[in-house]
């Protein structure tokens, strides 16, 4: 049992100021910024910076001080003391530990930095992975007086204020064995009041709100910005205690962590803190979402429900999520899950797992009487559990399961296509639904045939890939095409046409919004109900291959190497095989080789598949399709359609636009840099 009020505390809680027993901090547009404990300065500099806001040195002081003090960290070196230290201060040591007032004072920023450093480094595939890559300039030793909580990062907020003797309680019920309890409510309960008022007073005598226009303010959409005209900007600040639950970094995972803040704002009193703070945190996105979790625990190398619990339930449930969990019991589970489940209870299907349980979710669903309003209510996503993990990489930019569950919380539901694929053995009864890729001969070989080597993850696939190209195997075929851009030319430029309509959205860490761009024509945001007509085929199977398709010459497809098509730009964490991939451009992405090309040449197009800068060279043909039919001719091979096995026949392939809810994290794919290639 924690004492709350030993005199040691007692005795070391005296040298404290009284303001110091929480940060103050102040709701701006980037989100929260957490200031030092001496709110004269934080303040001189908040209002220093509206008035060189004129000039051009106009940018955000407390962005700059945030991204020096992050590089500031890790160029030290200190980044994981600080983090280390910060742990240690919210989670079970006493104040005492903590040394003296100065290291509480770089503490309390050290927290909220190392949270920066994780929101700009967010384990990304793009970002760079090593503290020393870091693209931030130095401070050159000083800590930062300001730092921001982006709203990214905001995973909760709730008000604490209510009275001292409640407040002390909640906490203390809520939290018992955390240093919030010990530290904050233990010591703290008279220091918060006493605190509070010690800063109103002071601040009330000092400070006004900077008049400057320029000044950034909460909200900078234009009818607030109208409102905000005829809000007296020399009352008093409105000031509220409020415990934030955020994502902070740990080594390579986030955790959510508390903190309460005293939190000012500029917003006209009838505003709502805590709601405005939830809004901005969970903008565009679905708050307190009912998910169903598949955990399929022999994906991968066999821990996705340990992955699942402890780097992913955290996130979950600090967003206030509601789950229920089903474990898959045997191959195919999850199909007969989502043929069953009752869709009015969620809105989001996490498959904790690889690529083929999404998979088998969406047949599942597909297969249903009520498909359309199936696919209509649900989301159906990932947190990377399998071997490949293409969908989280490419969906939620990480193959890391905490980020991914950020994403989950944070990111837009959008529409995007999927590929229906119909051979003879199946297509009467039901075609199958592709979200991933389809793929003939030795990408498919190299999937499925390397199975068994799930355990070694992704590297699987590379080892497969590069062992049948040693090998120059062919996989003769036909193949019948209906084209939307055939050569590489045409390619490019549907896609910077396409690529364009996708940058609509804000970005999720900064909520940068830019009120031009935010819902332009093609823009995720227009969601489409779904109806029977979405899952009509414009070339059933059993109508023969359209006129107005054109056959792929022969010499190529006799001699054929890599058949490979996609609807997303990685296929695993670092294999950007289908760069120019977008959700809802409506085309698939086709990529094919001839088996003769020399091993020489292969060779630098394998070590290219990581940039996607293979699909420039001149030995890869790349196109986007609306449709295809691919004839094998040969016995001994098979199909692999988002990795899972298909048989070795004829296969019809066609975009269905729109159909598939997902989450995108900012609302689009990862970004490969294709526009730049
Ligand atoms: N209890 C189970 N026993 C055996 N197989 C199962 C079980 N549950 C699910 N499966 C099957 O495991 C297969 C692989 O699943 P999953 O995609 O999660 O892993 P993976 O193949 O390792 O990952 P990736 O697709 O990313 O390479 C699926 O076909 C699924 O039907």
């Amino acid at each position: 049992m924690v004492k709350l009020n030993s005199n040691k505390h007692r005795s070391k809680k005296q040298h404290w100021p009284k303001e110091r027993t929480y940060n103050r901090a102040l709701l701006t547009e980037e989100g929260i910024v957490i200031k030092s404990n001496n709110i004269n300065e934080a303040y001189s500099n908040l209002k220093r910076n509206s008035v060189s806001s004129l000039g051009p040195a106009q940018d955000s002081i407390l962005r700059r001080s945030f991204s020096n003090s992050t590089s500031a960290f890790h160029n030290s070196g200190e980044f994981s003391r600080f983090n280390d230290l910060e742990s240690t201060h919210t989670t079970d040591e006493t104040p005492e530990k903590i040394l003296s007032n100065a290291d509480l004072d770089t503490l309390e920023t050290a927290s909220v930095v190392s949270c920066i450093t994780c929101l700009s480094d967010t384990h990304s595939i793009t970002s760079p992975r090593t503290s020393g890559d870091l693209p931030y300039s130095f401070l050159n030793g000083k800590f930062p007086i300001n730092t921001v909580i982006p709203f990214g990062r905001i995973l909760h907020a709730k008000y604490i204020d209510r009275s001292l003797s409640r407040r002390g309680s909640d906490i203390k019920r809520k939290s018992p064995r955390s240093s919030l309890s010990k530290t904050t409510t233990g010591n703290s309960i008279q220091s918060v009041d006493s605190g509070r008022s010690t800063i109103n007073e002071s601040f009330k005598d000092a400070y006004e709100f900077p008049t400057s226009p320029d000044l950034k303010t909460f909200h900078s959409n234009t009818s607030f910005n109208s409102e905000l005209k005829d809000v007296n900007f020399n009352r008093k600040y409105a000031k509220k205690l409020i415990e934030i639950t955020f994502a902070k970094p740990r080594r390579h995972d986030i955790i959510p962590k508390r903190l309460i803040l005293d939190i000012e704002s500029i917003l006209p009193l009838e505003h709502d803190l805590v709601t405005e703070i939830l809004n901005r945190s969970y903008q565009g996105t679905r708050r307190n979402r009912k998910i169903l979790a598949i955990i399929n625990e022999f994906g991968g190398k066999g821990n996705a429900k340990k992955l699942y619990f402890s780097k992913a339930k955290p996130i979950l449930a600090a967003s206030r999520c509601k789950v229920d969990i089903v474990f898959t019991e045997y191959t195919g589970h999850a199909i007969n899950v989502a043929k069953e489940m009752d869709i009015n209870k969620y809105d989001t299907i996490v498959c904790a797992s690889g690529d083929g349980i999404p998979y088998e979710i969406i047949n599942g669903l597909y297969q249903r009487k009520d498909r359309a309003a199936a696919f209509s209510k649900l989301a159906i996503t990932q947190l990377p559990c399998g071997s490949a993990n293409a969908m989280s990489v490419s969906c939620h930019w990480t193959d890391n399961v905490s980020y991914a569950a950020l994403s989950i919380v944070k990111s837009k539901e959008v529409q995007i296509d999927v590929v229906c694929c119909s051979q003879p053995s199946y297509f009467s009864t039901s075609p199958r639904l592709s979200f991933l890729s389809q793929t003939y001969g030795l990408i498919a070989e190299s999937d499925i045939n390397t199975e068994f080597f799930r355990w070694i993850g992704a590297a699987r696939f590379e080892i497969g890939v590069a062992f049948n190209i040693l090998q120059k195997k062919k996989y003769p075929c036909e193949l019948y095409v209906k084209y939307q851009a055939r050569n590489k030319n045409d390619l490019k430029e549907f896609y910077l046409k396409k690529h364009k309509s996708h940058q609509a959205w804000p970005n999720f860490n900064s909520y940068d919004i830019d009120p031009e761009n935010e819902f332009t024509e093609g823009s995720s945001d227009d969601f489409q109900e779904i109806t029977e007509e979405n899952f009509k085929l414009k070339y059933p199977y059993q109508e023969g291959i359209p006129s107005d398709w054109e056959r792929v010459s022969p010499e190529l497809t006799k001699n054929l190497g890599i058949f490979y098509t996609g609807k997303m730009p990685y296929i695993a964490a670092d294999i950007k095989f289908f760069p120019a991939a977008l959700p809802t451009d409506g085309a698939i992405d086709m990529v094919l080789t001839d088996g003769r090309t020399a091993v020489t040449r292969m060779v630098p197009i394998l070590l290219a598949l990581d940039k996607g800068s293979h699909v420039l060279q001149p030995e890869v043909i790349h196109s986007k399709v609306l449709a295809y039919r691919i004839v094998p001719k040969g016995n001994n091979t098979l199909f692999s359609v988002d990795g899972e096995k298909f048989p070795n026949e004829p296969l019809q392939a066609e975009v269905l636009p729109r159909l598939c809810k997902v989450l995108l994290r900012n609302g689009s794919f990862v970004e490969t840099a294709f526009n730049n290639m």
